[in-house]
């Protein structure tokens, strides 16, 4: 479709003078499938600081890029079983984000991003546009005009929601819903939809209907009066589309009151799940198994590298969020050293904050491992944003004094440009392949390295009736030698703390 140009240039009367910042970028025909996945990008963080103007000469040179299509955003239906199995479920998405900053690029591979998380929420995607803004409207997110123009293409399109690159006020959703007559969702409730999708766990479900609650308050008033909304199946369910899972219709009409009780007891059984959590994680801690994190943003590999590092059998998926329940598995180093490797829920730009709070339990899971391997999709264009995204949520969750593994992953897909910037940017990283398995043995080494040192070095003779504490000593720390004598086991081994008190009664002096 090439009409983009005579839409971009199809000005409305009443917005004249914000002609030259307000230019409205149409996407279509692009796949976001695979292909456009595996190219993603992310883009600049553009709603943190809407009082960050671009300057002139920036809004001028998106002028002249006014109507671009995004390319690479439509799903690409493979056959035609395909699209009858969707146009029953699936819904008919239009994209549109508000592009305050950075550059046309950076405002592209965040909607190509939209249009994968679109997808991984089960929507077919018909178009992506973004409209260059010195900030968000605060009525309509968009301006009106574009809003207008929005909804002509809605309406040419057929599409029956409309998803927004940000975080949207109650008033803004309604406001803009009202201009063009479809469910109008943003970024949050479209994460929180593919989590309410993926939580498999008691505790992740849990989580996941307190965050679509505490989404849902504020915007009870706002929701579901001028367009009738399907009503979601309740606990996450799959009824209600896109951004209506979970909680979904039936919860707006009861009253706040109840949503309140509701979290109130979501809240309680969550405190019970976690005790439940730690008490296995603190059986960890008294065997001083040192533990690794497996993090990084969706989509990077984690779980795919678990796999090739134990052999695991996790969950691994060209989706985003594809894992949300922490898998933790027994791990070993060449030298016999165990430890424990746990799969983590992946990280997102902008990961909304109900969501950040909700999975805290489990984020801090990452925040009390003793390393973090945090993994880079090498093949992104651009895996620097990834990493600071991702430390950002480090940081959120108090994390940061964890040592940080950086593992870039892809490898046999990534751009060697972008791989040799990486380099010179973090000059400890490990490259791998977790699909060929290059780089493995590298990353190995590396963890064996970057765990935890084993302070203690002991010498011990060790009747063979506590055969249990030479058990210990095999799993949890490092033997030098170990000799089978008349009178017990004779061992020299460098072990952590509490089993070197535990040796110690059977030292030195026989040995
Ligand atoms: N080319 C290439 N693709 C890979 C490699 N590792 C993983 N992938 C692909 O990347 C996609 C995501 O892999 P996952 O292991 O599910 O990623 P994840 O980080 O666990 O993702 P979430 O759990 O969704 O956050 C899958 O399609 C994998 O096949 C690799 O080394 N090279
Ligand atoms: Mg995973």
């Amino acid at each position: 479709m090439n009409t983009a140009d005579t839409r971009g240039s199809a000005r409305h009367g009443h917005e004249a003078e914000d002609a030259f910042r307000e230019a409205i970028t149409v996407g279509d025909g692009v796949n976001a499938t695979d292909a456009s996945r595996e190219a993603q990008a992310t883009g600049g963080d553009r709603y943190e600081d809407p009082n960050n103007v671009p300057d002139q000469g920036e809004m001028e040179l998106a002028e002249r890029h006014a109507l671009r299509r995004v390319q690479g955003l439509s799903t690409e239906l493979t056959d035609v079983t395909e699209v009858e199995y969707r146009s029953l479920r699936l819904e008919r998405v239009v994209l549109i984000g508000v592009w305050t900053r950075g550059t046309q690029a950076e405002a592209d591979n965040s909607l190509v991003e939209l249009a994968a998380l679109s997808e991984t929420a089960g929507a077919l995607v018909l178009e992506g546009l973004t409209q260059r803004r010195s900030k968000p409207d605060p009525a309509t997110y968009v301006g009106k005009g574009k809003a207008a123009e929005l909804h002509d293409i809605v309406e040419s399109t057929g599409a029956d929601t409309v998803i927004c690159d940000g975080e949207l006020t109650p008033g803004q959703l309604r406001q803009l819903e009202d201009v063009v007559k479809v469910k109008v969702i943003d970024r949050t409730a479209l994460i929180l939809d593919i989590f309410a999708q993926h939580a498999r766990s008691s505790e992740g479900k849990a989580q996941v209907e307190l965050a679509q609650l505490n989404y849902l308050l504020p915007r009870l008033r706002g929701w579901g009066d001028s367009l009738s909304r399907q009503a979601g199946g309740s606990g996450g369910g799959s009824g209600g589309g896109v951004g209506l899972r979970g909680p979904g219709e039936t919860k707006i009409e009861t009253d706040r009151r109840r949503i309140n009780d509701k979290m109130a007891k979501l809240r309680r059984q969550l405190v019970h799940m976690r005790t439940a959590r730690e008490v296995k994680r603190d059986v960890r801690r008294t065997r001083e198994v040192p533990s690794v994190a497996i993090a990084g943003y969706t989509n990077a590999g984690k779980s795919s590298l678990l796999n090739r590092l134990t052999g695991a059998g996790v969950l691994v998926e060209n989706a985003l969020f594809a894992t949300l329940d922490p898998t933790v598995r027994q791990a070993r180093t060449p030298d016999g050293r165990g430890f424990t490797l746990s799969d983590t829920v992946g990280f997102v730009r902008h990961l909304p904050h109900e969501l950040v709070e909700a999975f805290r339990s489990t984020l801090e899971e990452v925040a009390d491992s003793d390393l973090i391997v945090h993994v880079v999709d090498g093949s992104h264009p651009d895996p620097e944003s990834q990493i600071s995204a991702v430390r950002s949520v480090f940081a959120d969750i108090d994390a940061v004094d964890v040592p940080e593994l950086i593992v870039v992953n892809k490898v046999d897909a990534a751009d060697p440009d972008v791989l040799r910037a990486l380099r010179t940017r973090y000059p400890d990283m490990v490259e791998v392949s977790a699909r060929t398995g290059k780089g493995v043995p590298d990353l190995v080494e590396a963890l064996a390295g970057a765990l935890p040192e084993l302070a203690h070095e002991v010498r011990a003779l060790v009747p063979y009736s506590r055969g249990d504490l030479v058990a210990r000593v095999y799993e949890e720390g490092r033997i030098l030698s170990e000799e089978h004598t008349a009178e017990g086991t004779a061992l020299h081994a460098f072990v952590p703390e509490l089993l070197a008190a535990k040796l110690n009664e059977y030292a030195p002096s026989a040995v």
